[in-house]
Order: structure tokens, then C-alpha cells, then sequence
């Protein structure tokens, strides 16, 4: 059985966050484990409030599943505080047999509210890019890491140039955030690749990130090569957002078990 672990936030109401992330990776055919940098209280209309962990108990919920287990995939979300991003670059940097990490650089909700404090992003750039084997900024995130405006796909492609010389292996910027199609660039160091896919015309898209870069980094766990892990994981979070459904009173979550739900005929078609 392969395995995957998520480094990231508590989305109080499952649609994002560390609980976007176990969804999607047994979704995806991966045994889930998770460390937890952030609880946040969230619901579909927002988040309220945000109590960071220790970066002590940050380091010792990694050191505990590194001394035990051998880790496939590694996918990283919201890492809020500076101390919180030098726990988990230290634990992480120790390992001899590091697993591919997926990087989503959360940095700011659906809602609006900052999932990563102001002074932190120059440390997240530090610390955790050069350790990445892929990371997935959306539109904004993208712009604040380059200092650049992101309006086309053109652009897209120069932001992701620009950021794979900051470290990571691989670089894949997310077109949500932009008209017309959900187009997503991917950088390899060497050649671009258009990643595309057709605008759902919906309002439930809370956790769209973070369920795509799970799936990648679940299919990275498996042994899949990178461009096929994107795509797959692509594949899937256009799924997961057509089955997208209403929640609450506000912006409604990724579907993840849409094929065991409808082979089950609990799921309209
Ligand atoms: N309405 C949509 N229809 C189809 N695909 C979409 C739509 N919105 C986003 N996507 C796709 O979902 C994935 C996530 O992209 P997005 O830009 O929404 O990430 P994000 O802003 O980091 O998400 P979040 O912060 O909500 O977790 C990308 O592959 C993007 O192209
Ligand atoms: C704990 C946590 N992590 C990530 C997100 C980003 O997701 P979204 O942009 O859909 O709000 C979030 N809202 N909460």
C-alpha cells in the first residue's frame, strides 16, 4: 500500500485543509497521514480565527512518522508563521530519503482571509521551494512570490520560469484565478506544457488547491512521472469540482468519492 502525507492546516469544515487532503488521497488510491501546522475555525462563509501549533509538536508530528514509516509522497499546504515554515524545513531536511514534496504555497482564502502571515512569505520562499519537487502557486500566489501581474498565459509561463530558478524541480501555475478556461501552465526546467481544462460554471470550488495538490502528489506516491501525475491529478479536481456541491450557506467543497457514491447510486448523474 502506498502512502501519503500532508503537512498543512485544519479546515473546520472539511473542504479545504488537511481534510481536503486525507479525502483526496484515498480518492486517489493513497493511505493517508497528516501533520497539522494550523487549526482554523472556517466554515463555508469564512475563516474566524486561526490557533497555530507549537513548532515543537509541528516537529514532532514529523520526527513520529519518520522514525516509523516510509513515506511516498508529501504534499505541503498552509505552513502560516515563519517558526511554523523553519519547523517543518528542519524536520524535513534531517530525512536521508526525502519522498517528493508538492508544494501548495497557500497564502490567501477563498474568503479573504491571510492564511500566511505578511512577514513570512520571504522565509516560505527560502525554506521550503528549494525543497520542493513541485509547487502549485494559483494566480495570486504566483504574483506576490515574483512580483509580477499574471493576465494571460504568456505571463503564466514567465512567473513559472521565473519561479523554478527560486529551487523547485518542477513548477505548475494554476489558471483558476483567471477567465476562460481553466488552463494550468506546467515548467519542467526544460519544456511548458499547457495543461487544460474546461471552465466549470459553479460557486463550490472551496479546496479546489488543495484537493489538486494532493492528487498530484498521491499519484507521485504511486510511481507515477511528473507531467502524468499533474495530469491525472488535474483530471481529477475537474471531477471533484463538477460534483461540487452546496454546503452551508456560502461556497461549497470538492466532491471526493463521486465514483464510489455513484457505483453505490447514491450520487444523481
Ligand atoms: N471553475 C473551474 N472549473 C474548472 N477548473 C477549475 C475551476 N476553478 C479552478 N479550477 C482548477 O482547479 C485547480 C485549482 O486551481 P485554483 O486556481 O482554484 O487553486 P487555488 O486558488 O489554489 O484553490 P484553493 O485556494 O481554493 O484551494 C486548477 O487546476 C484550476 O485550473
Ligand atoms: C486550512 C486551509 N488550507 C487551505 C485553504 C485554502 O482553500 P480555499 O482557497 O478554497 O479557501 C483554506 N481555506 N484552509
Amino acid at each position: 500500500m502506498f502512502n501519503a502525507l500532508t503537512i498543512a492546516g485544519s479546515d473546520s469544515c472539511g473542504g479545504a485543509g488537511i481534510q481536503a487532503d486525507l479525502k483526496a488521497f484515498s480518492a486517489n488510491g493513497v493511505y493517508g497521514m497528516s501533520v497539522i501546522t494550523a487549526v482554523t475555525a472556517q466554515n463555508t462563509m469564512g475563516v474566524f480565527g486561526i490557533q497555530d501549533i507549537s513548532p515543537e509538536i509541528i516537529k514532532g508530528q514529523i520526527d513520529a512518522i519518520f522514525d516509523d514509516i516510509e513515506v511516498h509522497g508529501i504534499k505541503i499546504g498552509m505552513v502560516s508563521k515563519i517558526e511554523s515554515i523553519k519547523a517543518v524545513a528542519q524536520s524535513l531536511e534531517k530525512i536521508k530519503k526525502l519522498p517528493y514534496i508538492v508544494l501548495d504555497p497557500v497564502m490567501v482564502s477563498k474568503s479573504r482571509f491571510k492564511l500566511l502571515s505578511e512577514d513570512a512569505t520571504k522565509t516560505l520562499i527560502e525554506e521550503l521551494l528549494p525543497l520542493s519537487f513541485l509547487i502549485t502557486p494559483n494566480i495570486p500566489e504566483a504574483e506576490e512570490i515574483t512580483g509580477r501581474k499574471i493576465s494571460n498565459i504568456d505571463d503564466m509561463k514567465q512567473a513559472a520560469k521565473e519561479l523554478h530558478k527560486m529551487g523547485p524541480k518542477n513548477v505548475l501555475v494554476k489558471g483558476g484565478h483567471l477567465n476562460g478556461p481553466a488552463t494550468d501552465i506546467f515548467y519542467d526546467s526544460v519544456n511548458f506544457s499547457e495543461i487544460k481544462g474546461e471552465r466549470i460554471d459553479t460557486i463550490h470550488t472551496h479546496g479546489t488547491g488543495c484537493t489538486l495538490s494532493s492528487a498530484i502528489a498521491a499519484n507521485l506516491a504511486k510511481g507515477m512521472e511528473v507531467l502524468s501525475a499533474v495530469t491525472m491529478g488535474k483530471n481529477y479536481v475537474a471531477k471533484a469540482i463538477e460534483k461540487g456541491f452546496k454546503l452551508g450557506k456560502g461556497v461549497g467543497p470538492t466532491h471526493h468519492f463521486y465514483e464510489l457514491y455513484r457505483k453505490a447510486g447514491i450520487l444523481d448523474e
